[in-house]
Formats: C-alpha cells, sequence, structure tokens
C-alpha cells in the first residue's frame, strides 16, 4: 500500500489520487511491489508505441492472499488521449487493475508505468495529473455538493486553497451541477452523486482520468450524461481510462477497449479492431423464408465462383445461410447488398426488412473466449 487511506465517507473518490480507496481488499493486501517481471513484447494498442503510453503495464499480475489470481500477466497500452474501455465480466480484473494502476495495492509481480514514469515509486509526481473514480463515490451527506468539494480539495496537498473556491465552482460547472451545488449531498440522485464524485476528480487540471464503472447502477438519463460528459472531456484531450462491464457502453464511448477474462488480457486495440475480425452479416425479415434462403445460397455459390475459392465455393454454401423463425441470414462477406436485393425482388421474396449487420463487441468477446459475456467467476 502506497496511498494515504482517506478519511471520512469519501473512500471510493480519489481525487488527485493520493487519498486510498479503502474497500474491502485494503486490509488484505500482500503487496510485494517491485518484483517486476521481465519486459515483455509491446502488445501497442492502435499503433502507439508503449513508450508514449498513457498507460502501460508490463506482465501485471496480483494474488490476492485467498490464493486468487485476480489479474494474470496484464499487458496494457493506453495511447495518449484514447477514451480506453477495460471490459470485462463481472470478477474478471477490472478493479484489482485500476487499484494497481493508482498505487492502491502492489502487484504480485509485474509494474506499471503511468506517462512512463514507474508506478508507485513516481506515484508523488505522476499521480497529481490523475484524477480518479474508483468504486462509487461516497460524499458527506449533510454537506452541500460545493461543500463536499471543498472537503476533498483540503485533503489534496498539492491543491491551492486561495485557488479553491474558484475550482470547486468550475468543477461543478463542468459536470453540470452549479444549480444544485448547495443542494446537500444526501438530496443528490445516484447520477448526480456519481457526477460529484467526478467534480472531484476534476478539481485539478488532469491529463488521465481513470474511471472504475462510472455509469454503475445509474439510470439511462444518467448513464448518457456521464457518458457525454465523458466525451466532452476526452475532446479536451484528456485520456480517459474507463471500466466497465457494459458492452455497447465501450461502443458508443470509447476509441480504444482491452478485452478481460478471469485475470487474462484477450485482447486490445481500437474498438474497430476489435470487430475487424467478425464478418457482417447479411439479414433479410420475410415470410419467404425458403425461397429467400434458395436465392442467398445461388448469390454466395455465384460470390465464391467468381473469387478465388472457386474449387470449394458452392459445397458449403446452403450451411452458411441460416433461417430463424423470419430471419434468413448469411456471412456478407463479398457480397453486393443492392445486388442481393434486387435478386430477392425479382425471385417474389417479400422482403420486410434487410440489413447488413456489423458484428457487435460482444460478439467479438463470445468469438475470442468461447464464453458469453454474462459469466461471473
Ligand atoms: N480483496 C480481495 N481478496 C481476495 N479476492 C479478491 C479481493 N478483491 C477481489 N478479489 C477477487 O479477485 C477477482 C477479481 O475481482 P475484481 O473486483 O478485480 O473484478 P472486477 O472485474 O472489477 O469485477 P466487478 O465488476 O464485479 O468489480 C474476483 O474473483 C474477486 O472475487
Amino acid at each position: 500500500m502506497t496511498g494515504t487511506a482517506a478519511t471520512g465517507p469519501a473512500q471510493g473518490a480519489v481525487a488527485g489520487a493520493r487519498a486510498a480507496v479503502t474497500g474491502p481488499a485494503a486490509a488484505a493486501e500482500t503487496a510485494t511491489a517491485g518484483t517486476a517481471a521481465p519486459e515483455t513484447a509491446a502488445t501497442g494498442a492502435g499503433g502507439s508505441s508503449r513508450g508514449d503510453a498513457a498507460i502501460a503495464t508490463y506482465g501485471l499480475s496480483k494474488r490476492y492472499r485467498g490464493g486468487q489470481l485476480a489479474v494474470d500477466g496484464l499487458d496494457l497500452a493506453v495511447p495518449p488521449g484514447a477514451v480506453f474501455g477495460f471490459l470485462g465480466p463481472n470478477g474478471s480484473g477490472k478493479t484489482t487493475t485500476i487499484r494497481m494502476l493508482m498505487a492502491l495495492i502492489g502487484p504480485s509481480a509485474g509494474r506499471v508505468e503511468l506517462f512512463g514514469e514507474p508506478i508507485p515509486r513516481a506515484a508523488n509526481r505522476v499521480l497529481p495529473r490523475v484524477g480518479a473514480l474508483i468504486e462509487g463515490p461516497a460524499h458527506y451527506p449533510y454537506l452541500t455538493g460545493a461543500q463536499n468539494l471543498a472537503r476533498y480539495d483540503a485533503a489534496d496537498r498539492s491543491a491551492d486553497p486561495r485557488t479553491r473556491t474558484a475550482r470547486v465552482g468550475e468543477a461543478l460547472e463542468r459536470v453540470g451541477l452549479s444549480n444544485a451545488s448547495r443542494k446537500k449531498a444526501k438530496a443528490y440522485s445516484l447520477g448526480m452523486k456519481q457526477r460529484l464524485g467526478l467534480a472531484a476528480a476534476l478539481l485539478q487540471p488532469r491529463d488521465l482520468l481513470v474511471l472504475d464503472e462510472p455509469t454503475n447502477g445509474l439510470d439511462p438519463q444518467g448513464m448518457r450524461e456521464i457518458r457525454s460528459l465523458i466525451k466532452s472531456l476526452a475532446a479536451d484531450g484528456t485520456t480517459v481510462f474507463l471500466s466497465s462491464h457494459l458492452l455497447d457502453e465501450i461502443e458508443q464511448v470509447c476509441t480504444h477497449a482491452a478485452v478481460m477474462s478471469r485475470g487474462r488480457l484477450v485482447t486490445q486495440g481500437t474498438v474497430a479492431q476489435l470487430g475487424a475480425g467478425l464478418r457482417a452479416r447479411l439479414v433479410v425479415t420475410t415470410p419467404d423464408t425458403a425461397a429467400a434462403e434458395t436465392v442467398l445460397s445461388t448469390v454466395l455459390k455465384t460470390a465464391s465462383a467468381g473469387g478465388d475459392g472457386a474449387g470449394d465455393g458452392g459445397e458449403g454454401a446452403g450451411a452458411q445461410v441460416q433461417v430463424e423463425g423470419d430471419r434468413v441470414s448469411c456471412d456478407a462477406d463479398g457480397l453486393e447488398p443492392d445486388a442481393v436485393c434486387a435478386a430477392l425482388v425479382g425471385a417474389g421474396v417479400r422482403v420486410f426488412g434487410f440489413a447488413v449487420q456489423r458484428p457487435s463487441l460482444e460478439d467479438a468477446f463470445v468469438a475470442l473466449t468461447g464464453e458469453g459475456f454474462d459469466v461471473a467467476q
């Protein structure tokens, strides 16, 4: 443990990142920081080298005292300026990783660098550049939003008390809480509390924001507000690293993502790259499923014969067309959607719906891990 334990109820929000989260893990750590693993091959995300990464981890592992290997040999590279989604089902090691990034717990093996500086060794120098929101913010319920922020700021030794009032006002403005600044925190909705936690992380200019499940427990409106806030922070050049178990959230807000499963990194890259290995599907909705199936099989055979796989193309084409209820689908690779649609109509198929569906991140996860996304360890 290298962080300073937070006092009061603010244990979740780590503004300026020198206050420690005092979650259940904090007391039971076996911090053996410093047993650095040999540097592993770079797995650059989105073409960025790891030297200029905002966050880089090398063989990062954490085994809890009970023997659980929560994080296993993690090599992360978060490019500066990215909105980086750290994705994985519950229990896959996201929070444990974030705690190690913020020097709240030590790794069992491997190492962390933030902006090229070693953590925890350079924590005092680097962490003031990092704002964090970990495990849901807790606030003093009987203080107003503004008073809560003033308390957080007073606990931050790097913060200038002379500019406190102005910075508190700006942070509240930034998260859209100016009008509620004089309301007691206990009267805040969950979304407002989450925004207040973000405001605490924004009391100083930050180069990096680390957010652990920032939309957890929020209603759809609250989620939208947090997402648009994240986008506006990123537009200002802040690198944002956020964990989530919500795939569509990552797709909506992130430029890059890493996928975790059972403590291990499954893949990382741009969001576009993650789905790139998967093929789009052409989906026809029709009551004439048999006729549509015949047309798609013929189209696939023709496309396949026209390509370089002429020898084996025809054989499996029928099997590649799937019929589920009133939906008939096939691999869209190499097909001209307008020509396929014309062929369907020409054959008398009543086309009620026609789409080329891009694979989702969930499809990518299932393809990569062989398991559904809702797995819990
Ligand atoms: N303090 C601890 N002591 C022992 N085991 C722990 C501790 N904290 C977490 N674990 C275990 O480590 C594994 C990873 O947990 P972690 O909280 O990092 O996952 P997560 O992906 O953040 O999941 P969630 O979204 O549910 O928080 C889980 O199996 C969890 O039970």
